[in-house]
Order: C-alpha cells, then structure tokens, then sequence
C-alpha cells in the first residue's frame, strides 16, 4: 500500500540552498524512494516571485513522489501540518554589521519561526536548523516552542562532517564511502573540533584506525582541522556563492538518518541539546557524535578523550555559550 506523503518544510527556499534542496526531496534522496512528499516552501515577500519561480520548476520537472507543492510567505501557512522542518531563511551578515546586529535578527526570525511551528505543525515534528548561527538559532528555536520536545530540534554539522570524511578520503587516496565516524564537536563555526581520533578505514584486510594509517600528527591536528573548519569560507570565496549543493546534500544525511537509523556501526554528528554528555554545558545545542533507531537519536557514550581533544571540546563550548548569552541579550 503506498504511503501517506509527508510535509516537508524548507524556509528560505527562494535561496540557494533551498534551490538545490527541494529538488532533492522531492526525488526521494531525503526521504526514501517509496515515501510521497509534500512541499512546504516559505520565503519573504521580496523573494516571493523567485519562490513561485521554483514552485513552477518543481511542477515543470513531474516528479512522481511530489504529491502537493505551498509556496508561500505566510509563516502559518508554511508551518501547518509539517512533520519535518528544514530552516534555511535567515539573515545574513552585510558589510558594516555588527555580530550583534546580525544575531538579533537571527534571533527575532527563530522566536516567531519556533511559534508559528509550535502552534501549526504536526505534533511530533522534526525540526532541523541550517541557517547561521545554526546551533543558536536552533537554541532559540528550542526556548519559543516549549510544546516540541527539545530532543526534536536539532541543527546540522553533517556538512562538516562530511567534509572530514571528504579530508580523509582525499589524504589516504581510499572511497569516501570506506571511512567512518569522524566526529564533529561543538558549534558549526571556525572553533568546531573535527577529531579523527576513533575513525576507522575498511580495508580489504579489515578495519583499520585512521591516525595510524595517516601518520602524521602534525596534519591531523593542525591543517586538517583547519581545513574542515575554513572549508565554507573557501567555498564562498570560490563560488561567491554559498556551500549549496553540498549543505542541501548533508540536510539529507542528517534527516534521513535521523528519520530511517544509521547503519550498524556508523555513527553521525548532528547538533543537539546537550545533557552534559563529555562534560559539555547541558543548555547548549552542540554537535555530538550520534546513533539513530525509531526515529530517534543517541549521543555516543564512552569515547576516550585525550587532553588535545578536550581543550578543542571545551573552546567551541565557550563560543556558544557566548553566543548564547549574546542571544538572550537580544532578546530584552
Ligand atoms: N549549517 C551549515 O552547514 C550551513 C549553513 N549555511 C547557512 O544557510 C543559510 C542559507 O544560505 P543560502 O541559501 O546560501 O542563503 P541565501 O541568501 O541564498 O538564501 C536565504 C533565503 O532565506 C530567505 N529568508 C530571509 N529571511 C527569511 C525569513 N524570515 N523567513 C523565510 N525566509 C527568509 C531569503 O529571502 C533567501 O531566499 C545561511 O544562513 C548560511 O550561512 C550555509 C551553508 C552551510
Ligand atoms: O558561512 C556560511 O554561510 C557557509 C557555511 O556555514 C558553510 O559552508 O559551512
């Protein structure tokens, strides 16, 4: 028997992430090739054209999962009934703004987002975060719509650990496929710490640890991390343009998995709010190794963590107890 579609949000999806995205969930890559899906897009009234310009390219392109298309810039609209939601509308820092500036529109946007979703979304939603400041807009997120359970909202670093993955893949000349569980800590910023201390790479003689088949400590703990830290940055300075394709492609990963469970053996990051798992504050969203069943995920317990690790750990925790509080002072 086929299934009933589920409603899929995407906000900011006149952008160019959205542009890349909605595509992609609408042939399946997010969902699965049997669910139906119906799409919820939401941009603001300037970009109101451009969206319908996307709603006619999703009719134009007939695809047999997409069973209804709401294109809209009405925030209730966009929100009713939608089991996943994916934020990607945001305010982005122009020239001459302050941190400050640019946090407390962020902030303003999430605290009516969060009620409009609170109160016209389907119980259970799952709610993923992609815009900047990802892991404090999906914070505020959190604090204005109590009534979802916070364990639904989440925001994305699988980019970031895609990239690592990417980093590794291209060092030891191995499929990116064959090397897992790197871990991504922390914030979705420049003090993230993409540690491969536990990875592993499949070999045709089993499985073996990335550090050692690496060698080379000084690359592992300084210009791979720096790297994968820099990575959005020299997109844009490349493309002058965003991380599109592949922040949509991860946004995928990160439902997906969350949604249908991670493969046995693998694990995922994903921002999520902390409960002082590795000595990390509770009351932040932070991005933690991660397992998902049912629908539901699960931070890794029991990792080692040396002193290098640690210290990394515990700077991107300053940051986003920083922003946190920068947040909140918007807020007044
Ligand atoms: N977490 C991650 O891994 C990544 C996050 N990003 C972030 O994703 C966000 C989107 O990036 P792009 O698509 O390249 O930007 P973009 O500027 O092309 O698109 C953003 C869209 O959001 C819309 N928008 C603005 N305010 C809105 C609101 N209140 N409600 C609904 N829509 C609104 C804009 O009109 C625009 O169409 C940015 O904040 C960017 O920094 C980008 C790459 C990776
Ligand atoms: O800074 C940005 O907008 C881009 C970004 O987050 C990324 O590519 O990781």
């Amino acid at each position: 028997m086929a299934k009933d579609p589920v409603r899929v949000l995407v906000t900011g999806a006149a952008g160019q992430i959205g542009y890349a995205l909605v595509p992609m969930i609408a042939r399946g890559v997010m969902l699965g090739p049997d669910q139906p899906v119906i799409l919820h897009m939401l941009d603001i009234p300037p970009a109101a054209e451009a969206l319908n310009g996307v709603k006619m390219e999703l009719i134009d392109a007939a695809f047999p999962l997409l069973k209804g298309v709401v294109a809209t810039t009405d925030v209730s609209e966009a929100c009713a009934g939608v089991n996943v939601a994916v934020m990607v509308g945001g305010f982005p820092r122009k020239e001459g703004m302050e941190r400050k500036d640019v946090m407390s529109k962020n902030v303003s946007i999430y605290r009516s987002q969060a009620s409009a979703l609170e109160k016209h979304a389907a119980p259970n939603c799952k709610v993923l975060v992609v815009a900047n400041p990802a892991n404090t807009n999906a914070l505020i997120l959190k604090e204005f719509a109590p009534s979802i359970p916070e364990c639904n909202i989440t925001c994305l670093t699988r980019l970031d650990h895609n990239r690592a993955l990417g980093q590794i893949s291209e060092r030891l000349d191995v499929q990116v496929c064959d090397v897992k569980n790197v871990i991504i800590w922390g914030n979705h910023s420049s003090t993230q710490y993409p540690d491969v201390t536990h990875s592993t790479v499949t070999t045709k003689d089993g499985e073996k640890a990335v550090p050692g088949l690496v060698n080379d400590d000084e690359w592992m703990k300084g210009g791979f991390i720096k790297t994968v830290q820099q990575r959005g940055a020299a997109i844009i300075k490349a493309r002058k343009l965003s991380s599109a394709l592949s922040a949509a492609s991860s946004a995928c990963d990160h439902i997906r998995d969350w949604v249908i469970g991670t493969p046995e053996g693998i694990w995922v990051s994903m921002g999520v709010y902390s409960d002082g798992s590795y000595n990390v504050p509770p009351g932040l969203i932070y991005s933690f190794p991660v397992t998902c069943k049912d629908g539901k995920w699960s931070i890794v317990q029991g990792l080692s963590i040396d002193e290098f690790s640690r210290k990394k750990m515990d700077a991107t925790a300053i940051e986003l107890a920083d922003e946190k509080a920068l947040a909140y002072s918007c807020l007044n």
